[in-house]
Order: C-alpha cells, then structure tokens, then sequence
C-alpha cells in the first residue's frame, strides 16, 4: 500500500549523455518503490548541451514517464531534443535562452516548491546555473567535477550550504568517499592522509595490461561500457584523478587549485586535446601508446611488481601519478576480475585510505566499481533522495 505522497521533488537534469540518460531510467523503475516511500520526484526539465525542454508548468506537472523514456531513447539514437516536442506539454528553449530559462525556474521554484539542479554535463559551463540555484534556495546534485574544481571560489560558493548541495558521485561514483569524509570530518577527527586508486578507467586499463591486452583496445572498450570520461585523455591524462584529489584536498580545508597538483599523465602533448581531436586520438593516437605501455608493464612484472595510477593527498601537498607497487601491496591486489556466464571479466573497482587520528594505523577503507553509467547515476539517484526533507508535498 503506497503512503501518502509527503515530498515531491521537482529537478532539471542538465546533461542527458551516459549517466543522465541512466539517471532518468533510474527515476522511472523506481517509482513504486519511491511511492512505498511516500516520496516523489518530479523531472520538470532536460538539458543538453544545446538545449532546454522544459514542462509548460513548472510548478504543478513534470514529464511523464513515456516522455522521459523517450527522451532517453531520443538522445541514445543521436536525435535532439527538438525532436520530442508534441509529445507533452513542454517547450523547447535552445542557447543562449536555455540557460536563461534555466536559471528563471530556479528563481521561481526556488521561491515555492523548490527544486533540485542536477549537473550530469562534463563541462564548466554550467556553474553559473548552479550558483544561482543555490543563490536562490535551490538544491544542487552533482557527478560533474568540474564545477567544483575550478576558481576556488566556486567551490566555496557552491558547498557554502553544505545541507543543499550533494556531489557523491564526484569522487568514486556510487561509492560512499564523499559521505565517509564529512563524517569524519564533522567529528573532529583530523584527516591525515587519502590514499587510492581513485580511477575506474585507470584501474582497469591496468588490469588488461597485466593480460597482454593492448592500451588502444582496453581503453575503446573503457569508453564503450561507460567508465571513460567524455574524452578519455581527461583519464588517461591525470585531469580526472586530480579533479577527485582536488576535491577531497578543497574539502579537508586546504585552499589549492589544479596549478598546486603535480599530475602524471600516460600520454604525450603531441596526442593532446590542442593537437587532435578525441576521435582522432581514438583512432590514431591512441595506438602509439601500445607499444611503451606495454614495456613498462613487462619491466614491472619481471621485479614483480604492478602498475598504479595512485592519488595521495596530505599536508604536503597533492600527487597523481604511475607508481610501480608490489603486486601483493593493498594497491597491487586491486584488480578484480568475475566470471559471468563463463566469461571473464575485469571490474572497475576504485579504492580510497582515509586515515585520521581513529583511523590512524587501521584505515577506513573504501572499495567497489568506481566507474560506470549505472552505479554513477545510482549515486546521483541517492543524492536526490537524501534531500526530500527540505521538499514538501505541493499539489
Ligand atoms: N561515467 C562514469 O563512470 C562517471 C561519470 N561522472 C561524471 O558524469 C558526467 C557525465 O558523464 P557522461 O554521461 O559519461 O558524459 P556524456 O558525454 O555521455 O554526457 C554529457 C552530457 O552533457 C551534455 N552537456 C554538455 N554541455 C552542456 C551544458 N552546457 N548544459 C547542459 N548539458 C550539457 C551533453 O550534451 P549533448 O548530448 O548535446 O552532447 C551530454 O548530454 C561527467 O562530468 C563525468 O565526469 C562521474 C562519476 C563517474
Ligand atoms: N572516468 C572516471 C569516471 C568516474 O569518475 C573513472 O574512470 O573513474
């Protein structure tokens, strides 16, 4: 027997690439499961990243689910979200208006029902809207890094209202790092030290290595199962392990910036983003890397040793980079593998060290998948749901 709907919680989903789209599949098949709950959520507004649909009334109706699952089928087959109008009652706003429309239905529900702006986008583009909404008493969720590991400032701004802003998925994707170290950190318990192996994609480029794969096809598979981001050299370059250490280090006080990170990145500037675009890398690029990969994860094997792409955050600073560990080390043992329908397969699995004066000579340890569309936005999910107590039911 469903219980009375007590929070509804209306949300813009900005970005509907892998993990939006998962999202929105994520909202739709947990419905009954919400309704037991006496929650709602109530999607009244996708974005790309050329435009808004938007419900014609915000304030009282979403999207229904026939729409939101064909705004997923939609955009998987490559079509715009023009191509959805008439099959509710939306409107479609395209840039610079988008934005705008954005940021009005923030203000707006910000003053009544309120609302919950989700940022699933890879870009910084979309940290303007996201002050404002938390300007304006709106709720932020966030799996996009990057408006938290830009000016210093934004970071500031953004977290100022720590009980209206969540970014879990941030750091670990589903994995509960962000949740472990406000916690931590509330008790007054000092963080000493973070250590991991904070990259999915990372973790399992190496494991494939170990198997005599070569760099060019693990990391086209990578993309294609979800775990890359957008353009994988952001991966494969250090950028996205050293946005999470940015992060972790911005959230235990230290007030750095990317210029303070030393970052090791695995391919050279000639492959860069300046010099080729992402297709390219894909298709040409990335296949100069085999053969120099390969050789250092040989030379590696022969002292018995593995290959790491380790983060480290302390007082002296923050580092992300290779590292070569014993193969029997914490680090050196993370590479998971499982047979599914005889078939083996390599898992993503992340894994953080916190250390403090509790977890002094026995870490807290955090480890799972770290990457991948569905866990990611299962966190993104769970994000939402632990803000309904500032939602109330509206009619
Ligand atoms: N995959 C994973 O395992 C994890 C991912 N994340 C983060 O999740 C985010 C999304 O990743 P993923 O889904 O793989 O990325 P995709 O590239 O698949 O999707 C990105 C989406 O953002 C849209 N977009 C671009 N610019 C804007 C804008 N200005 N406003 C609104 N939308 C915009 C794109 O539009 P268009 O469709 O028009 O291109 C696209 O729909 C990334 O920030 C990533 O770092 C975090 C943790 C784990
Ligand atoms: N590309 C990232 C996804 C999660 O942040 C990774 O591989 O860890």
């Amino acid at each position: 027997m469903p219980k009375p709907v007590n929070s509804v919680l209306p949300v813009v989903l900005l970005g509907c690439g892998g993990v939006g789209r998962q999202l929105l599949h994520h909202i739709v098949s947990c419905r009954p499961l919400h309704a037991k709950q006496g929650v709602a959520i109530r999607v009244v507004g996708v974005a790309d990243s050329s435009s808004l649909l938007v419900a014609d009334d915000v304030h009282s109706s979403g999207f229904d689910d026939a729409l939101l699952t064909n705004i997923c089928d939609a955009k998987s087959a490559g079509s715009p979200l023009s191509s959805l109008l008439g099959q509710g009652p939306c409107q479609l706003f395209k840039n610079p208006e988008a934005n705008v429309k954005v940021i009005d239905t923030a203000t707006v529900l910000g003053r009544s029902t309120g609302l919950v702006l989700v940022d699933c986008s890879a870009t910084y583009d979309t940290v303007g809207m996201l002050k404002h909404a938390v300007d304006h008493g709106c709720c932020v969720v966030l799996a996009n890094k990057k408006p938290l590991t830009g000016a210093y400032e934004d970071f500031e701004n953004l977290v100022s209202n720590f009980r209206r802003i969540r970014f879990e998925s941030t750091v670990g994707a589903g994995l509960p790092v962000i949740a472990s170290v406000t916690r931590i950190i509330a008790s007054g318990d000092p963080i000493s030290r973070i250590v991991g192996s904070l990259s999915g994609t990372l973790g399992y480029v190496m494991s494939e290595l170990e198997d005599g794969k070569k760099i060019s096809e693990i990391v086209k598979t990578a993309k294609s199962l979800g775990y890359t981001e957008p353009d994988p050299r952001d991966d494969l370059g250090g950028m996205d392990v050293a946005r999470k250490a940015l992060i972790l280090a911005r959230l235990l006080g230290q007030r750095i910036s990317m210029e303070d990170i030393n970052v090791e990145s695995l391919y050279p500037r000639e492959l860069g983003p300046d010099v080729m675009s992402t297709n390219d890398f894909l298709e040409s690029g990335l296949v100069q890397l085999d053969k120099s990969m390969e050789e250092r994860v040989k030379a590696a094997s022969l002292k018995g040793n593995v290959i790491r792409y380790v983060c480290e955050i302390g007082s002296a600073g923050c580092q992300v980079g290779l590292r070569e560990l014993p193969k029997d080390s914490p680090l050196g043992r993370l590479r998971g593998s499982d047979n599914v329908n005889r078939h083996r397969r390599t898992q993503v699995i992340s894994k953080v060290e916190v250390y403090s004066r509790c977890y002094e000579s026995s870490p807290l340890v955090i480890q799972g998948a770290g990457a991948g569309n569905d866990t990611t936005a299962a966190g993104v999910l769970a994000d939402i749901l632990d803000l309904q107590d500032l939602f109330q039911k509206t009619a």
